[in-house]
């Protein structure tokens, strides 16, 4: 798993947009190959879309040929209340873009038949060829989509009833009137959730502080369903500062520590993975200086350098999986890395991890 932190709401929203664009762009897509995105609503990844939208009208960005699936919605409201998560979207992204409105898929809430609507979205999505990436955010008590404590971690796409306290926090788009939310939602489940590819969380707020502490220090436990993220291959948390309150302190530092290695190992986020691949050896074969990533600290260090990262300079060299010849240690140096803490490694070629 990854930790991201950032000082404010806005600042990881907009780590988030720009990691979504590397990703659409890395990928390539293509009216045959379209990239697939989950997609949430809240609060929380309103920022999100801002700078999606900025960046799609600075041309930095198209959504042509994207294919969005939306979490969740609620039953029983006009798909045009301006509460709906169908208005939300429209509101807050789809009518700012261009992405195709064919590839927009949104759950039914007022479908004839409500299980036929969820089952037919599972198809949809696996005829779409999986969700490449699901953003989502989570509430307070850590459910993901609508997910909520007590779901089946192997849940798919349902109808929903919600928690009393769902109720309460979402009435404030309902003019804080309790009797106005929708008691019931379609939601994908929290296996949907599994099966992406790479799945991205933002949480931000001192009111979501537990929920992130039980979901990253805490075991896996379906009473808070992102929990199962632990179980996901490649799964990234952003989140603000005042989301980490709850956290141990040497939680947030080997996050952090994590991050600060990473960088120091010259991973540019959106480099193709073959180019990272290429400069971890070159840096493992020739320190560019004393500096050099291997074993490199500073005043700041979180994390001294681990006696297996000195020892990958040793001469012993053998075959990687890119043809290069790498000194033994530094496979699994090079794995410990691809495997657990860069996913964006894979980006673009799509290349399957060195292991696992
Ligand atoms: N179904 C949605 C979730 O997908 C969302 O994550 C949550 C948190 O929303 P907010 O970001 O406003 O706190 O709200 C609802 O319950």
């Amino acid at each position: 798993m990854r930790l991201i932190i950032r000082e404010d709401p806005q600042t990881a929203s907009k780590y988030i947009a720009d990691y979504i664009i590397e990703r659409i762009k890395a990928f390539d897509p293509s009216p045959e190959k379209p990239f697939v995105l989950g997609l949430p609503t809240g609060s929380s990844p309103v920022h999100v879309y801002k700078f999606l939208v900025q960046r799609y009208k600075a041309g930095d960005i198209s959504f042509r040929d994207v294919v969005t699936f939306n979490m969740d919605e609620y039953v029983g409201i006009p798909r045009d209340h301006p509460e709906s998560y169908h208005s939300f979207m429209y509101k807050h992204f789809f009518s700012h873009v261009d992405v195709d409105p064919a590839n927009i898929n949104i759950l039914n809430g007022n479908a004839p038949d409500l299980e036929a609507e969820c089952i037919a979205y599972e198809e949809k999505i696996k005829k779409a060829g999986g969700i490449e990436l699901f953003l989502g955010g989570i509430g307070p008590d850590g459910h993901i989509a609508f997910n909520e404590p007590g779901s089946s971690l192997k849940s798919r796409t349902r109808v929903k009833t919600l928690a009393y306290d769902t109720i309460i926090a979402n009435s404030r788009f309902f003019n804080n009137d309790l009797t106005q939310v929708p008691r019931m939602a379609l939601t994908v489940g929290v296996q949907t959730v599994l099966d992406a590819r790479e799945v991205v969380i933002i949480i931000t707020g001192a009111h979501k502080a537990l929920a992130l502490q039980k979901c990253v220090e805490a075991g896996v436990n379906h009473m808070w369903t992102l929990s199962s993220l632990q179980l996901h291959p490649h799964p990234m948390i952003v989140v603000d500062e005042d989301a980490t309150l709850e956290l141990q302190v040497k939680t947030v530092k080997y996050f952090k520590s994590i991050e600060m290695v990473a960088n120091e190992l010259g991973f540019q986020q959106m480099l193709p993975c073959a180019a990272k691949h290429a400069a971890i050896v070159e840096e493992i074969h020739s320190p560019k200086s004393p500096k050099s990533p291997v074993g490199k600290t500073n005043g700041d260090a979180l994390m001294p350098p681990k006696p297996e990262v000195v020892r990958a300079v040793t001469p012993d060299l053998v075959p990687d999986r890119m043809g290069s010849r790498i000194p033994a240690e530094a496979t699994t140096l090079l794995q410990g890395i691809e495997n657990e803490d860069t996913p964006f490694l894979r980006m673009g070629a799509r290349v399957a991890p060195l292991s696992g």
